[in-house]
């Protein structure tokens, strides 16, 4: 029978007996993974949160009761049983649907996630505000392991615990995996929690939640164990009623233990078990492969590339990172559980003493390795754009204001497509910029990336490379680890009449724009330091200057040229090209760069357009 076309909304779902919902979770199962292999998604975490999902909205009110997903990379099932099945062929495409869940998506997304760990805050501020406005509904946070090992995470628990008569349900959705192997002493101990599984259940109030056949499971173990003393839960510590670890595959525990739990008043904590890439074996394998893909055929699974492809960013690092290891001993890499997408799985494997994955916890990783430059270590914090907006005060005040030499290689620095808005590394220009100190690169090439690595990591304060998600511009890259010098960039193409000042990822569309206009094109390497005496003989040579870069138009790099002139006092027509003052969503990058005008066409037709009467102004493109 197929029971997943009839499914519309969880209304429906919530129609059918029991008995029909193990069938539909392996449809479901089936469905996501012939939909996820013909577009691409996080699959292993959505193989791993069928059931939970079928459970949750079967025994609440949805969308009454608020769900609240954390990350929300776990969310296709969800997003099938709400409406959207039809629509899962678009995800993650310009115009579809948003590979995570999204408010003005639907009325069963209610909270816009992407960056993890904000569901027990957001679940907790809105069973607080139903308790003020005297509604009666259930606020569930659905968090994994990996997620639970933030500091907000931990922030939110410590607020909900004293909440007594808040309806707060914390689902912990443990498959002992983060995208990489989990780390760190909360792993540890959900490790322990989970070796003594039903007897910790059974001690709380687990005894009335907990479905038959587990209880007796339970009471076994509790009789085996009577006379030791039972230490509770941290969580129960922290003020929750702690119940499980209970099977997330299992719908007979799962539905009796959610009924349960939906009668109680206060904080409720269950711990659900479940595993990344449930019910596909090549998955549950290799949860790491398969836990964000690109389009393969599930009959083979994925593949090894054949043809050799480009390099990327991200491997540039990852080598330089070894390259730099192996002649400097003092260094130390750092990432906040982003190993492989960082590129620095040789690295672990070469440098094991020396790296450190400290979990998601973007804040601590940016402290931790401020701490290790105090001791005349060489920190070198990998992290995407987007994740660095988390550790932002601690780049100021503990880094930066105490001029520690920490080097940070951002990566996913502009568009980065697929993930859209959330992971977008639109900010970082504007918002490093502003800080004294520090020294701010955006790389045009493999090989100048390697070359700003260096450089950053020879300069003995805070410094950052920023460079995009993907393969670069196909430079050769030199074996050595040379550094260029600071402040200083280059012109790249002399023309007449108008100057392009072009900032890391935008040289090389700038360069072609300036090969179309007989432009000068400058390639400013340094956002901070900008070279202002560059700009001021490009300003003096030409009629116009014209900005780019791949990064919010507002307070970024072109506005450092606009200050830089006026701090010159020199008047001069430019124009700033970069990102609006808008949220780009998901979709091609390439495509979603021609959207605003940041290929080399775009930025030869803005060019013509606002200069072609020669009147000279001023125009910031932020439309
Ligand atoms: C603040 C932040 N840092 C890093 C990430 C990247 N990230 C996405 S999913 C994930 C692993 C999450 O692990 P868990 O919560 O256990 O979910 P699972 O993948 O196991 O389903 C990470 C590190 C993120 N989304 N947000
Ligand atoms: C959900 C999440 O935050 C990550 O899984 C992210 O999607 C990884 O992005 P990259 O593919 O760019 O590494
Ligand atoms: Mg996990």
């Amino acid at each position: 029978m197929n029971l997943l076309e009839n499914i519309n909304d969880p209304a429906d779902l919530r129609k059918l007996p029991r008995t029909q919902l193990t069938p539909l979770a392996t449809e479901l199962r089936q469905f996501l993974l012939d939909s996820v292999s013909k577009t691409g998604g996080h699959l292993s975490s959505n193989l791993g949160t069928v059931e939970l999902t079928i459970a949750l909205h079967y025994v609440f009110n949805t969308p009454h009761d608020r769900i609240v997903w954390d990350v929300g990379h776990q969310t296709y099932s969800h997003k099938i049983l709400t409406g959207r099945r039809g629509r899962m062929p678009t995800l993650r495409q310009l115009n579809g649907l948003s590979g995570f869940p999204k408010r003005d998506e639907s009325v069963y997304d209610t909270f816009g996630t992407a960056h993890s760990s904000t569901s027990i805050s957001a679940a907790l501020g809105m069973a607080q505000a139903a308790k003020l406005k005297g509604e009666d509904r259930h606020a569930i946070a659905v968090i994994g392991d990996g997620s639970m090992t933030a500091g907000m995470a931990f922030e939110a628990l410590n607020n909900a615990g004293v909440e007594e008569d808040c309806n707060l349900l914390v689902v912990l959705n443990d498959n002992d995996m983060s995208i990489s192997p989990p780390v760190g002493a909360l792993n540890r101990y959900l490790a322990r929690l989970m070796s003594g599984q039903f007897y910790a259940a059974a001690k709380s109030v687990g005894k009335t939640v907990l479905p038959g056949p587990v209880l007796d499971l339970a009471r076994k173990l509790e009789e085996h164990a009577k006379g030791m003393v039972v230490p509770a839960t941290m969580f129960e510590e922290f003020g929750f009623n702690y119940i499980g670890p209970i099977d997330g595959h299992d719908l007979d525990s799962l539905i009796p233990t959610l009924e349960n739990i939906k009668k109680l008043k206060g904080p409720q904590f269950l711990h659900v078990v479940t595993k990344k890439g449930q019910g596909y074996k090549l998955a549950e394998a290799e949860p790491i492969l398969y836990h964000g893909t690109g389009k393969f055929n599930p009959n083979e699974g994925i593949k090894p590339a054949t043809a050799p492809s480009k390099i990327t960013y991200t491997e540039v690092f990852g080598n330089w990172l070894c390259d730099m290891a192996a002649v400097d001993k003092r260094l130390v890499g750092i990432t906040p559980a982003m190993r492989e997408g960082s590129g620095m799985v040789r690295f672990h494997q070469e440098y094991p003493e020396r790296y450190f994955d400290v979990g998601i916890a973007e804040q601590h990783a940016v402290t931790f390795g401020a701490g290790i430059a105090t001791e005349g270590l060489k920190p070198v914090v990998a992290i995407y754009s987007t994740f660095l907006q988390r550790g932002y005060d601690q780049l100021i005040h503990d880094v930066a204001l105490q001029n520690l030499d920490v080097t940070f290689a951002l990566d996913r620095a502009g568009l980065v497509g697929a993930d859209g808005a959330t992971h977008a590394g639109n900010y970082d220009l504007a918002y490093l910029r502003c800080i004294p100190n520090m020294v701010v690169m955006a790389a045009s090439s493999e090989n100048e990336c390697r070359q700003m690595l260096t450089t950053a990591y020879h300069y003995p304060g805070p410094a950052a490379v920023r460079y995009p998600r993907g393969a670069g511009v196909g430079a050769s890259i030199e074996a050595e680890l040379t550094s260029i010098e600071i402040g200083k960039g280059e012109v790249r193409r002399e023309g007449k009449g108008i100057a392009i000042l072009a900032f890391g990822s935008m040289v090389a569309p700038s360069v072609a724009a300036g090969d179309e206009l007989d432009a000068t094109v400058a390639n400013m390497r340094f956002v901070k330091p900008l070279d202002v005496e560059l700009v001021k003989r490009l300003a003096k040579d030409h009629d116009y200057l014209v900005t780019v870069e791949e990064g919010c138009v507002m307070g970024g790099a072109g506005a450092a040229v606009m200050e830089a002139l006026a701090a010159a006092g020199i008047a001069k027509p430019v124009l700033n090209l970069g990102l609006p003052d808008k949220f780009i969503d998901q979709g091609d990058p390439a495509a979603l760069l021609a959207s605003v005008g940041l290929d080399a066409k775009g930025i030869a037709a803005s060019i013509r357009q606002r200069f072609a009467t020669g009147e000279p102004r001023l125009v910031v493109n932020n439309t």
